[in-house]
């Protein structure tokens, strides 16, 4: 079982290329809770998660209970081409200090794929090999972007079953989507706190560069 702290954001406020995106964010994220992210292309998605995952600095506002916990899973798989599915888990694995990679190759029907180089799968498969590998991080709060991106409807409801499990141990799940993945979760409409017009047109050119 998970013992995570909840995750806490307040009045957040993000950018994108130095224009504002979203501002007075605030929501919690408890410990066996799932949240999900809808919004427009564009509306701020992946900006609140690469924030929450510590690869951007918010504008303002707080985030408490981020470090450490949050495994990242983004649009990019993160996978080693030249290494194989299992290396490839062993790799993550000995990264995050955990051992058994069974059951994150259990969850995602990898074991006929085992002894591939995950550069000779497909995307789908290079997907599921993506969300297993946050199996071996031992890491309770799981931010996703979509995750079900190159799935076919069998590893959706490999992904939704793992998400499920995770839950049930007490972890907790932050998911940018556009399907319903028939999960018993909370949503977040990000255009509600689309940063204020005046802020966006202040923005310069420049910080697109
Ligand atoms: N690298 C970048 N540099 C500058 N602006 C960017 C960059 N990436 C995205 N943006 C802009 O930031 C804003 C928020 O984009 P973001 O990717 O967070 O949206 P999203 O809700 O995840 O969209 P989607 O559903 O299309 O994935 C958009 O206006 C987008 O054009």
């Amino acid at each position: 079982m998970f013992e995570p702290l909840p995750l806490v954001v307040s009045d957040l406020a993000i950018a994108r290329g130095g224009v504002p995106v979203l501002q007075g964010l605030s929501f919690t994220l408890a410990p066996g809770g799932a949240l999900v992210l809808r919004g427009a292309n564009g509306a701020g998605k992946t900006t609140l998660l690469r924030t929450l995952a510590g690869l951007q600095a918010p504008l303002g506002g707080r985030i408490v209970g981020a470090e450490e916990q949050i495994a990242y899973a983004g649009h990019a798989d993160g996978l080693k081409a030249m290494l194989s599915v299992v290396e490839n888990l062993r790799f993550w694995a000995e990264v995050f200090g955990q051992g058994d990679i069974k059951p994150a190759l259990d969850a995602y029907a990898l074991q006929p794929l085992a002894d591939r180089l995950a550069g000779t799968l497909s995307a789908g498969q290079k997907r599921r090999l993506g969300l297993a590998r946050l199996l071996v991080t031992g890491r309770p709060v799981w931010v996703l972007d979509e995750p079900t991106v190159s799935l076919d409807a069998a590893a959706v409801a490999m992904f939704a079953d793992a998400v499920r499990a995770h839950l049930g141990q007490g972890g907790a799940a932050l998911i940018a989507t556009h399907i319903d993945l028939g999960l018993d979760a909370e949503v977040l409409e990000v255009g509600t706190f689309r940063a204020d017009p005046v802020a966006r047109a202040g923005a310069s050119d420049e910080a697109f560069l």
